[in-house]
């Protein structure tokens, strides 16, 4: 990566504002789900043992620009606590005085300021709110991918005021997408699920100009088996994109591989009856809801075959388990194929943290919306901010 790095900062002494991505699920006041966390260790412990002095700063949900106790970052400081194994001193305020105090106070550990969307000039960038932000501090590190796509005042705003870097997470994912897009080692086999086509369009085009071949399974596949011509029954598609789907087929018939059978049912729920049918064959009022095991098979030879992998998006409605045998099905062929393999999107990654196979994809991103914008070849402005090495 290009850009400056946490670790061309002159650390010793110095207030050091963090953004993290600790977006993460909160459920009865507990994380459920700590990755982000995990992921981001590595920055703050790198901080933290060259004498500077920390405060970090994230989002969580969507709270509408005010303090709303359901989105505070108190669980979050309590699981960062247990993580890092350092005291965790949580504000309840992002910016002014009591930040100011903190920072003077002796002793390790670190401090996690409030929720950057109780404050309405966070997603607008507001100048003097991103001013605010930057005043106690003498240096700026971005380790936040997952929210690098946004142009708010902690991702932009905050890097323009103060000398800034990249952490190591954001220098991390960038290095595996890169790697991805620019040197793939061949053969290059993307991999595309999820539910809408008009969300991914941008990715699709563009994975199909650098990839070898293209899988593309989950709602998404019946857009495109319908502009084949055939019939989808009920299944989920979005009529308005048939006609780009019939002309990316035309561009890249050879490269972009749909589904051969599916499995279906009148209803997406648990216990509803199923059927696996061929894509020909697909009774109407029944809908497609899962890849079926020809399909998975088909993928799976491609997939042993490739040398680099992306995955982004389920095959199936994984979330119930009689629809979840083709996204398991290409989990275990990512895991046994021994390729590079960089998945991404919080539904696969759920996907292959819940089949235990995390430890066997080479980079697993921790921004699902980052990662496709960054593949679609838009620019992450919390990246483009960032000053390259050598400049000031
Ligand atoms: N055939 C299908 N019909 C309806 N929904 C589907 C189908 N396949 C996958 N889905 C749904 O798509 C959702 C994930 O889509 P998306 O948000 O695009 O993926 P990701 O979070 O991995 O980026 C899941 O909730 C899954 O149940
Ligand atoms: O969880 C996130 O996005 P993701 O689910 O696309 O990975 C990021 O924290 C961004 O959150 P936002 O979409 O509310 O700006």
């Amino acid at each position: 990566m290009d850009k400056r790095s946490v670790r061309d900062l002159e650390l010793s002494g110095k207030k050091v504002l963090v953004r993290v991505d600790f977006n993460v699920p909160v459920k009865d006041g507990r994380v459920t789900d700590d990755t982000r966390i995990r992921r981001a260790l590595p920055t703050i412990r790198h901080l933290l043992d060259r004498g500077a002095k920390v405060a970090l700063i994230s989002h969580l949900g969507r709270p509408k620009g005010e303090p709303d106790p359901r989105y505070s970052m108190d669980p979050v400081a309590r699981r960062l606590e247990e993580l890092l194994g350092e005291p965790v001193r949580k504000l309840d305020v992002a910016v002014g005085p009591e930040v100011e105090r903190a920072l003077e106070e002796p002793g390790r550990g670190v401090i996690l300021l409030e929720n950057s969307r109780f404050y309405p000039g966070e997603t607008k960038n507001d100048p003097e709110f991103a001013a605010a932000l930057a005043a106690p501090f003498d240096l700026y590190v971005n380790d936040a991918f997952g929210a690098a796509h946004r142009a708010h005042a902690t991702t932009v705003g905050v890097a323009e005021r103060l000398p800034a870097a990249a952490g190591f997470l954001l220098e991390e994912e960038l290095d595996y997408l890169d790697g991805v897009l620019r040197s793939p080692e061949r053969p290059f086999v993307a991999i595309l699920g999820g539910a809408k086509v008009s969300d991914k369009l941008g990715v699709i085009e563009r994975l199909l100009e650098v990839a070898d071949r293209l899988l593309v399974g989950g709602a998404m596949c019946f857009t495109f088996l319908k502009a084949k011509g055939l019939g989808v029954g009920a299944s989920l598609v979005e009529d308005d994109y048939l006609g780009e789907a019939r002309r990316l087929m035309e561009e890249a018939a050879d490269r972009l591989v749909l589904p051969v059978d599916v499995v279906v049912a009148e209803r997406m729920e648990e216990g509803a009856e199923t059927r696996t049918v061929g894509v020909e064959e697909i009774p109407a009022g029944w809908m497609g809801l899962d890849i079926g095991p020809r399909t998975v098979d088909l993928f799976r030879r491609h997939i042993l075959e490739a040398r680099t992998i992306f995955w982004n998006g389920p095959m199936g409605v994984f979330e119930i388990d009689a629809f979840a045998r083709g996204t398991e099905g290409v989990a275990r062929a990512v895991a046994e194929s021994g390729a590079t393999s960089v998945v991404g999107g919080g539904d696969s990654v759920a996907a292959v943290r819940k089949l235990g196979l995390e430890d066997r994809m080479s980079h697993i991103s921790t921004g699902g919306g980052a990662s496709l914008e960054y593949v679609e070849g838009r620019e992450l402005p919390g990246v483009a901010v960032l000053p390259g090495r050598g400049e000031d």
